[in-house]
């Protein structure tokens, strides 16, 4: 159907006795797109996605996929997931259980494919027992691309990845989303997150704090950072004249190195270089997805929110909602819940 969202989340909260794991969630999500879910452990990522799957019940609100509910839009094979607690079958190798999860379902990936495009041809004899946390990764990426599906969950899939593992992991991604699929990551790494996603939902403390572009969601945190080594004495005139140069917004220095964070690197700039000759090693960078997650999830002071994207960014959240919440051992919630889709539709 035209125009039929990928995903619909209308208001979805979901509570654990008196924990809010997920405070009233609206998203619509197109098909095509790759959208990255951020925030602080505990923020209610994962539960997002098992309640967008139907692997849990929202305390309220409602969850769609292409505008069907979860479970009859997994029966349908339009939708694969590689979820955090989703479990392989020690015994079986790899492309066993890439043609037991091919075999439930109508219009399976022929099951070499499903292993080339996960990389996982070279491991494919191997049993899943013997795989290392990478490699494991790598299978159940097989395993959730092997029914072909236009939707496709990713719960922290490259969790257990070193950097080239994690490079190839993106590269046979971009592949599938080059055909028009949509694609829902959960992902610590927020340097994935900027370079792989056309759109960036964060989320803390159950709540959205930041919908947009990933260029968007940084623009958040206006301004740039001039980095510097100061060869002379510092004392108090020093870090006033520093702190009050024009458009500084904070100083903060250890030892000879400084940081100035700046609203007109430039003029900053100038007036530093005039006002000191002995200063070297000169960096100025923008501010980074790191930057923008810290003032949007932790509320940090030293960043002000862009008026431009006020639009975009619920800024009255990033006032109120407390830092990172302590993730707890609790992931009962993924254990508990069903291993794969599979056993979801059944
Ligand atoms: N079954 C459960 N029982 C009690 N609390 C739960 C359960 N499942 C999740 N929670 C709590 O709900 C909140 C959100 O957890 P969730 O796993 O969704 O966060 P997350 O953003 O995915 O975190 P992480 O980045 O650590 O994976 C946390 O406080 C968590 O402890």
């Amino acid at each position: 159907m035209v125009n039929t969202p990928a995903i619909q989340l209308t208001d979805l909260k979901k509570s654990f006795g008196h924990i809010r794991a997920v405070a009233g969630v609206s998203l619509t999500i197109e098909p095509g797109e790759v959208v990255a879910l951020l925030g602080p452990n505990g923020a209610g990522k994962s539960t997002t996605i098992d309640l967008a799957l139907g692997l849990a019940h929202p305390t309220s609100g409602a969850a769609e996929l292409f505008g069907a509910s979860p479970r009859s839009a997994i029966e349908s094979g339009r939708v694969g997931a590689m979820l955090q607690g989703g479990a392989l079958l020690p015994t079986l190798t790899v492309a066993q259980s890439v043609a037991l999860v091919a075999s439930v379902h109508r219009h399976p990936l022929p099951v070499e494919e499903a292993l080339a495009r996960a990389r996982c041809t070279e491991i494919a004899k191997q049993r899943v027992s013997k795989l290392s946390g990478g490699q494991l990764q790598r299978a159940r990426f097989a395993v959730a691309v092997v029914s072909n599906p236009d939707l496709l969950f990713l719960d922290e899939p490259t969790a257990a990845m070193d950097v080239e593992a994690r490079r190839t992991f993106w590269q046979s991604m971009r592949e599938f989303t080059d055909e028009g699929r949509t694609v829902v990551f959960a992902t610590h790494y927020l340097d994935e997150a900027d370079t792989y996603a056309d759109r960036i939902v964060m989320l803390s403390a159950g709540r959205v704090v930041a919908d947009g572009s990933p260029s968007e969601v940084k623009a958040v945190v206006s301004g740039r950072r001039i980095r510097a080594t100061a060869d002379f004495e510092w004392n108090l005139d020093v870090e006033q004249e520093l702190a009050t140069l024009p458009g500084v917004r904070s100083l903060e220095h250890r030892g000879a190195h400084f940081t100035l964070v700046s609203d007109d690197s430039d003029a900053t700039l100038r007036s530093l270089l005039s006002a000191y000759q002995d200063i070297r090693d000169i960096e100025v960078t923008s501010h980074t997805m790191d930057d923008a997650f810290l003032a949007l999830t932790e509320g940090r002071s030293d960043f002000e929110a862009d008026a431009d994207n006020r639009a975009r960014v619920d800024l009255s959240l990033v006032a109120d909602v407390p830092g990172a919440i302590a993730a707890t051992s609790a992931k009962s919630s993924h254990d508990a819940a069903p291993a794969t889709l599979e056993e979801v539709a059944s």
